[in-house]
């Protein structure tokens, strides 16, 4: 049998709830350089134990399964307490030279202000040039192409090193008492806001809103834009390091966040005024109050802006915020005692020409699901 085959008895198992079978198929598909059922069967030791992840991934990178170190330095900086080093990015560099695209990504997303000659963005072109166009790097691309020595590479990975070190380290450029309004100046990098664009955006679909009634997702005037939801299974990369940003931006830990949803609003669509806080009544809503308590706080990225119109408006303050790409809005949608904070009623306005991005993120008073099964470990730190 094949590692292929190894790791279809693996998902077959699973499926059966059977561990044991699922475990020892997983073992003999990494055996045969599986690089999915190297990914999961690493992810089964990090449970109990990083550094046997970490062990298990190396050995797997020195026989040649691709992504394995990728997956190490992602464990590494988004769920245990320890600092990224320079080595681990220099294994991210391994890794893209093997044609890892992510890996590169990551690192030119680093490391592109500091050095707009990027070789990064030269290998991702190296590799698919369509994909440079795509995200609107094409200015970027050093010519002509060669190889990086470990010299000409130090510099760069000692700046992407700062960067990541320096991530939530953010310019405040407006903020104000009512309803703890802040407005982050170049949060998120605009190669991170194209790239996510460019993933999640072929998944879009109708938003929807909860019907004042039953509470069921319905289609509705109140909100027109097109919205894909940022679950589990789309994290990557991008959506864990925002996750980790918010967190210190907003002050509360990331378990608590429901899964981001990015939306994109074309000419004419808008979202109404309305309140994040879920203000239903009935037990449709206390149903989906199950899911981690009442909407305390939001944080807006916004991916684009190069639009006119679509301001975040916010009604009862008087305010309208017309924010650049990268920029984060974070504002508390409850009282200190509670209730409802009746100053957070605000409004995405109508795009009036180009095409507004954001991802909203809706921050519940405990952990949600979302945050229970990506950071089961991180549960209620904060
Ligand atoms: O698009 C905006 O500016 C606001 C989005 C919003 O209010 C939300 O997603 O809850
Ligand atoms: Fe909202």
């Amino acid at each position: 049998m094949n590692g292929e085959s190894f790791f279809q008895r693996a998902m077959q198992c699973f499926a059966e709830q059977d561990s044991v079978g699922a475990n020892h198929a997983l073992q003999q598909a990494a055996d045969a350089g599986h690089p999915m059922g190297t990914l999961y069967l690493a992810e089964q030791y990090f449970r109990e134990d990083a550094s046997v992840a970490f062990d298990f991934l190396r050995k797997q990178w020195h026989k040649g399964v691709p992504g394995t170190l990728h997956r190490l330095i992602t464990l590494k900086a988004f769920f245990t307490d320890e600092e990224l080093e320079i080595d681990d990015l220099n294994d991210l560099y391994l890794e893209g030279s093997r044609g890892h695209i992510e890996s590169l990504l990551v690192l030119a997303h680093l490391t592109l202000d500091e050095f707009p000659q990027n070789p990064f963005i030269g290998m991702i072109d190296k590799l698919v040039p369509q994909l440079i166009v795509d995200l609107g790097c094409t200015e970027h691309v050093p010519s002509p192409m060669k190889s990086y020595t470990a010299e000409e590479l130090s510099p760069l990975l000692t700046s992407a090193l700062w960067k990541w070190r320096t991530r939530a380290e953010c310019v405040t450029e407006l903020s104000m008492e009512r309803c703890g309004i802040r407005l982050y100046k170049n949060v998120c990098s605009k190669l991170a806001s194209a790239y996510m664009k460019l993933r999640l955006g072929p998944m879009m679909q109708p938003s929807m809103v909860h019907d004042p009634h039953t509470g069921k997702g319905i289609r509705n005037e109140v909100r027109t834009s097109y919205i894909v939801h940022v679950t589990p299974e789309h994290i990557d990369w991008f959506v864990l390091e925002l996750d980790d940003v918010l967190e210190t931006l907003t002050g509360v830990c990331r378990s608590r966040g429901e899964s981001m949803n990015l939306l994109r609003y074309q000419s004419g669509q808008e979202y109404k005024p309305h309140y994040d806080a879920i203000v239903g009544q009935g037990p449709q809503f206390d149903q989906i109050l199950t899911d981690g308590g009442q909407r305390i706080r939001t944080a807006i990225t916004y991916l684009s802006d190069d639009y006119s119109g679509g301001e975040t408006v916010f009604p009862k303050l008087g305010i309208k915020i017309k924010a650049a790409i990268g920029d984060v809005l974070v504002f508390n949608n409850l009282t200190q005692d509670g209730n409802v904070e009746l100053d957070s009623y605000h409004a995405g306005a109508p795009v009036e020409k180009g095409t507004k991005w954001v991802l909203t993120r809706w921050i519940r008073e405990s952990a949600t699901h979302y945050g229970r099964v990506v950071y089961p470990k991180k549960v209620n730190l904060k």
